[in-house]
């Protein structure tokens, strides 16, 4: 594995209390070796960090990355009508080929717009696994489970499948849990077992909660309850990790259910801000020791992956519902993106923050544009100013995939070929 040293950037530790410093970067073996103001030694390859602002990778915590396909192609429905009229069909179509091209596409946007890991949940997850592997980046991948008709206990088989097969692969890179879709798709009996299952085999869960007034009065008919209520009821959050998507529509009582959980939430807000969720109780949950990381979920629904547009979505957001400009600032919502989503995704000791001796998950900003320009408080340069477009270099596990914004692990071109045929058929006549 090469080493290198990135020469002269600015340099966002995103560790608390660290302030931005001019310095050398030193990685060798795939972990971050050195961080300090100069670093003299013998390396494979100098990058040249002038007008450069390194920071960890920003860590995606709730996704279906080959949902790319499906991007604009059904914009502006409800989430009930885009999910059962349009998306089940579609996907209904997807070869396992399909959903290799698929992630790989979203792979593609995700190094492009400065993202090294995310959390996906799918199916065919070993197209999935493979395009995670091949494109370089990392990942904690599910099975999506749906228990609205007996398959013969396939969907489990398949889940189990993954997370036999693929935990560990890439060198690491790829991490698993179990994917119960939502309460809504998963009655109690299945849903218990799969708890069970996480709870003695110590497998995280990630499973979306409350997204829409719909879902709450859905589960409100049939159980008497909120989503949250349910959830709980049924044991989820005592011991196991647990990834919630979304988690919008939760009462105070339903928030302080979440108190001392294990895991955390997935805030998508760009999906929540288009779909007309809802706005998620962000400064609630922290206030009760919640974490909370940031997801674009699905291009199908949010359009993009672009995690810089979470960052700002979030931050406003706060400010708006709360009419209060100073919640939320700049430097805790970047640290939403990188090491609050990689505590999410289980992955906070070895990624999330630029620390000697963690893996070198990292990005190179380009601050020599005109809207990158002065440079006054860089926190609020990147997540204020800065887009995904401006990334110059992505570098996951010591493997450079992006420089000068030109993709290294895979073609573009075959990529956009791929791309373009399969989605073509997808949605034929829908
Ligand atoms: N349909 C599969 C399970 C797939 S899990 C992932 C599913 O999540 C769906 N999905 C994507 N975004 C959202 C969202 O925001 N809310 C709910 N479901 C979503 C997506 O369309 C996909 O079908 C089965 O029956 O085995
Ligand atoms: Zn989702």
């Amino acid at each position: 594995m090469q080493s290198f040293m990135i020469k002269g950037c600015s340099i966002l530790t995103m560790v608390h209390g660290d302030k931005p410093f001019v310095g050398d970067l030193l990685i060798e073996g795939g972990r971050i070796t050195n961080i300090a103001t100069s670093i003299d030694q013998q390396v494979d390859t100098v990058i040249d960090g002038k007008d450069m602002v390194a920071m960890p990778g920003l860590i995606n915590a709730h996704n279906h990355a080959s949902m790319s396909l499906l991007r604009a192609f059904s914009d502006d429905l409800k989430l009930m009508d885009w999910l059962d009229k349009k998306m089940l069909p579609a996907e209904a179509r997807m070869t396992k080929e399909d959903i290799y091209w698929g992630t790989m596409l979203g792979a593609a946007e995700m190094i492009a717009s400065g993202t090294t890991a995310f959390a996906d949940m799918y199916v065919q997850m070993d197209a999935v696994a493979q395009a995670v592997v091949d494109s370089g980046m990392r990942a904690a991948l599910t099975r999506g489970l749906v228990f609205l008709e007996d398959d013969g206990g396939r969907r489990m088989i398949e889940a189990l499948d993954l997370i036999d097969n693929w935990t560990g692969a890439g060198n690491g890179r790829i991490t698993t849990m179990l994917g119960p879709h939502a309460p809504y798709t998963c009655p109690p009996q299945p849903l218990t077992e799969v708890i069970e299952l996480a709870r003695s085999r110590r497998i995280p869960l990630h499973i979306h909660l409350a997204e829409t007034l719909e879902e709450v009065e859905k589960i409100r008919t049939r159980y008497h309850q909120t989503p949250t209520e349910y959830l709980h009821e049924l044991g989820i959050f005592s011991d196991t990790h647990v990834l919630l998507a979304h988690a919008v529509h939760l009462t105070t009582d339903d928030v302080r259910l979440l108190r001392g959980m294990r895991g955390g939430v997935s805030h998508n807000p760009v999906s929540n801000l288009k779909l007309g969720c809802g706005i998620t109780p962000v400064r609630k949950m922290l206030s009760q020791g919640v974490t909370v990381g940031l997801g674009t979920d699905g291009a199908g629904s949010a359009t993009t992956l672009d995690m810089f547009a979470e960052v700002k979505a979030a931050t406003w957001l706060q400010k708006l519902d709360s009419g209060d400009p100073t919640v939320l600032p700049a430097e805790q919502a970047l640290r939403m993106a990188t090491i609050e989503s990689a505590k999410l995704l289980g992955i906070d000791a070895e990624v999330g923050t630029l620390e000697v001796g963690k893996r070198a998950d990292l990005i190179l900003i380009d601050l020599n544009k005109p809207h990158l320009w002065p440079v006054h408080d860089l926190y609020s340069l990147i997540a204020y100013s800065a887009t995904g477009a401006d990334v110059d270099t992505t570098i996951v596990n010591g493997q450079i995939l992006m420089r000068k914004r030109q993709l290294l692990s895979m073609s573009w071109e075959e990529v956009r070929r791929e791309a373009l045929h399969r989605s073509a058929r997808l949605v034929e006549g829908l």
